[in-house]
């Protein structure tokens, strides 16, 4: 296999589009992509949607994107994996250029949720849980991730308070992302006084919905090499399921997945969790960032809500995490997510993230999640020179 490179990346602002259709959106982050990329188009093009099919009925993703920005006659697919739909769909782009089978990708992201009412949403998120065993009985994302926290919560003693500081530094952060859909700073009292809506998960422990699209180029390294400018190498990529159902796991408080993931790309990578220098982690809920920055190695069982309470996670501290406001302050437009985390990596390894840049970043890594843990991709990033 060859090593791969990223040499281009592009994204719109996430928020309320009502005057972008699907294809505005993907097309205007992916020709964003390419012209940062300085190349005139790419061989194969991956398109990474969760549910376009009954949110905009456009289910045909991969022709309807590339026809759209002027790349017709060239190989294009769409890409599910349900919330981490983005992640996956870069891998699928760096295995395509890792192989030799294409010598430039393009991994793309799209998600427009706004246009569905609440209830319909939701309903359709919920076709990422079990069918059969959750969807079932109308349980909703939130619903289902309040069950966990509530046990978390009982388990290791943690109050809701204690969570408040994820919520906090993925919001300060959002400021200084132009692309973020909520740029404004959060405080302690607005995090408690924040409405209920399934408890314990309040507003401000859910990411919020949202429109949007990123766009990656990916191109061999040798190739990224010849650019005079930093080189981002892929250096580690995993991908595993779990059961789909939460009663079903081995332990509905750890995400195995999670762990074996992120133990595939740290050994391709030939490192550890103490090298990582910032974690784009999948904040959807506070919960589900605690899980998962235990899964991956940065906190031991039971006290993950141990680093924001001590604020190990803001961008001056031990694992910098939602350095560009995460899915809590950037927004989750959920097929979308995934690509948005890896272009965020990439800004942060270039050094160009502004007020919360990671200072002497080398390694980034992202982990993109979708259900309710049953499907984890992790991918490490690592600035060359
Ligand atoms: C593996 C996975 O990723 S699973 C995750 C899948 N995603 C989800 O489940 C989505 C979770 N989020 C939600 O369900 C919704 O966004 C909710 C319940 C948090 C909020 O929904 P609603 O109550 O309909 O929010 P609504 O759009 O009416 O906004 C109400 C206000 O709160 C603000 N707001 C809404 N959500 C958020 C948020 N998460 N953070 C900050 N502010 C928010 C809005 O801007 C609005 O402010 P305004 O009144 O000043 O205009």
């Amino acid at each position: 296999m060859r090593e791969v490179a990223v040499i281009g990346i592009g994204q719109t602002k996430i928020d309320e589009h009502w005057d972008s259709s699907l294809r505005v959106l993907a097309g205007d982050a992916a020709l964003a992509a390419i012209h940062d990329a300085g190349v005139s188009g790419v061989e194969a093009v991956f398109v990474g949607n969760m549910m376009s099919g009954s949110a905009n009925h456009q289910q045909h993703l991969g022709a309807y994107i590339a026809d759209w920005i002027g790349l017709r006659y060239t190989e294009a697919v769409r890409v599910e994996a349900a919330c981490s739909s983005g992640a996956a769909t870069f891998r699928s782009a760096i295995m395509a250029v890792a192989s030799g089978e294409v010598d430039s990708a393009l991994a793309i992201g799209v998600e427009k949720m706004t246009d569905s009412p609440g209830a319909e949403i939701t309903a359709e998120l919920a076709t990422a849980a079990d069918a059969d065993w959750e969807g079932e009985i109308g349980i909703s994302f939130v619903a289902l991730n309040a069950l966990v926290m509530q046990r978390y919560m009982y388990e290791y003693q943690w109050k809701h308070d204690d969570f408040a500081n994820f919520s906090i530094n993925a919001h300060a952060n959002a400021v200084h992302n132009p692309n973020a859909r909520f740029r404004k700073a959060i405080s302690f009292s607005t995090y408690q006084k924040s409405p209920m809506i399934c408890e314990p998960i309040s507003v401000m422990d859910a990411s919020p919905m949202g429109d949007g699209a990123a766009a990656l180029v990916i191109v061999p390294a040798e190739m990224a090499r010849r650019i005079n400018r930093p080189v981002i190498r892929v250096a580690g990529s995993g991908a595993a399921t779990d059961a789909l159902a939460v009663h079903d796991r081995r332990d509905p408080l750890w995400l195995s997945a999670a762990e074996k993931s992120a133990k595939q790309a740290y050994q391709q990578a030939g490192i550890g969790p103490e090298q990582i220098n910032f974690f784009e982690v999948h904040d959807a809920f506070t919960i589900m960032a605690t899980l998962s920055l235990e899964a991956c190695g940065f906190a031991e069982r039971g006290q993950g809500v141990r680093l924001a309470l001590e604020n190990e996670i803001t961008p001056t501290g031990r694992i910098p995490i939602a350095t560009m406001g995460g899915l809590k302050g950037r927004g989750h437009p959920v097929g979308a997510t995934g690509m948005y985390q890896l272009a965020e990596t990439v800004i942060q390894l270039r050094g160009e993230a502004g007020p919360t840049q990671i200072e002497n970043a080398r390694f980034g890594m992202t982990q993109n999640i979708g259900g309710s843990g049953s499907n984890i991709i992790t991918h490490i990033l690592q600035r060359e020179s």
